[in-house]
């Protein structure tokens, strides 16, 4: 398994990693996320190897990454590399034999993941005639064509149509499917919601959460749909009858409270048939673009600086 261990790194001031540790097993696709500037680059920069951490260190089945490890990873780095000049074919083929893959192999792997990426009407093109969604592909394929058993891709999807988010996808989940570690950074959290296994939350350098979606889900708060056959107003009356419940969404007929830790959800049903018939009371099980928010959004865990000028009164709002 590939291993993250306590890595930290600065640039001049700039925390852009801070003790982040994280681990992708065998079969897993791991989707690295944050908000704009939260170190996932560094991170993967750190993996591949063109930055040094200040401290921590990554780890392949325990053994400390070197250049002869990392050169059996299959890698899509931020800055995309090809040649243009060369021929979309010739170009995989030509980076499976410096992994020391055999000539004939190199060609037939280089031609299965063509076809896979919906390529192989371009083999014999140029790379700097394709259009820059299909150069992406032709850069994935690199990242596989001498079938590595780790796979380390900064941002493998941005900029892919439909069709080819669905074709990397599928090569992908071949690999894991297979026994191979796939860890991806993205900005598209329903795509991670869909492809991946485990997914990290990194913000401000940190991890913030890890786990399945539905491990995130577990330590979310608890969120009911509620239609309830009462008087208009009823959402008041139901909020003030359980201590600690917020209003997240007053709709015409139902509505979307939050459960504080302290209740559970029969105290919430038994206020809510005390005012009137329930016609509906669900679950909702937050998105990860929802659970991305809250983490994203929650206070960092530092004592919070205590502030200089007494708090004042209510915000004035204006009127629209
Ligand atoms: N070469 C550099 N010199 C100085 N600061 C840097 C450098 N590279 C990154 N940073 C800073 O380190 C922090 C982490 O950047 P990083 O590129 O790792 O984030 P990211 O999560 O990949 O962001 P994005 O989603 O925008 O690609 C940011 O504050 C960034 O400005």
């Amino acid at each position: 398994m590939l291993e993250l261990d306590r890595l930290s790194r600065r640039y001049g001031d700039v925390v852009a990693l801070d003790d982040l540790s994280f681990t992708v097993r065998p079969g897993q696709m791991y989707g690295f996320v944050g908000t704009n500037g939260a170190g996932k680059t560094t991170a993967m920069r750190i993996v591949l190897g063109v930055l040094e951490p200040d401290s921590g260190e990554v780890r392949w089945n325990g053994t400390p990454l070197d250049q002869g490890i990392r050169r059996e990873f299959g890698y899509m780095p931020e800055e995309r590399g090809l040649y243009p000049k060369m021929q979309v074919h010739e170009h995989l083929v030509y980076l499976a034999r410096l992994h020391g893959v055999s000539g004939i192999t190199a060609a037939k792997a280089a031609s299965d993941l063509l076809e896979a990426l919906a390529l192989s009407e371009r083999a014999s093109d140029r790379v700097e005639s394709l259009s820059l969604g299909n150069q992406q592909r032709v850069q994935l394929a690199a990242a596989l064509v001498h079938e590595p058993t780790v796979m380390v891709l900064d941002e493998p999807f941005s900029g892919l149509d439909p069709m080819g988010v669905d074709s990397m996808a599928a090569v992908l989940r071949a690999r894991v499917d297979a026994g191979a570690s796939v860890v991806f950074s993205s900005h598209q959290l329903e795509l991670v919601e869909r492809l991946c296994d485990a997914v990290g939350i990194i913000r401000a350098g940190r991890l913030v959460a890890d786990g399945s979606v539905d491990d995130l889900r577990g330590t979310a708060a608890r969120r009911y749909r509620l239609d309830v056959g009462a008087q208009p107003g009823w959402t008041a009356s139901l909020t003030a009858a359980v201590p600690g419940l917020t209003l997240v969404d007053d709709g015409d007929r139902s509505a979307v409270v939050e459960l504080p830790p302290s209740a559970d959800d029969q105290t919430l049903l038994d206020a809510a048939r005390a005012l009137g018939p329930v016609h509906q009371f669900t679950p909702v099980r937050p998105t990860l673009a929802e659970l991305f928010r809250s983490v994203v959004a929650d206070p960092p865990a530092e004592p919070p600086v205590p502030p200089s000028v007494p708090p004042s009164g209510p915000e004035k709002v204006e009127a629209a």
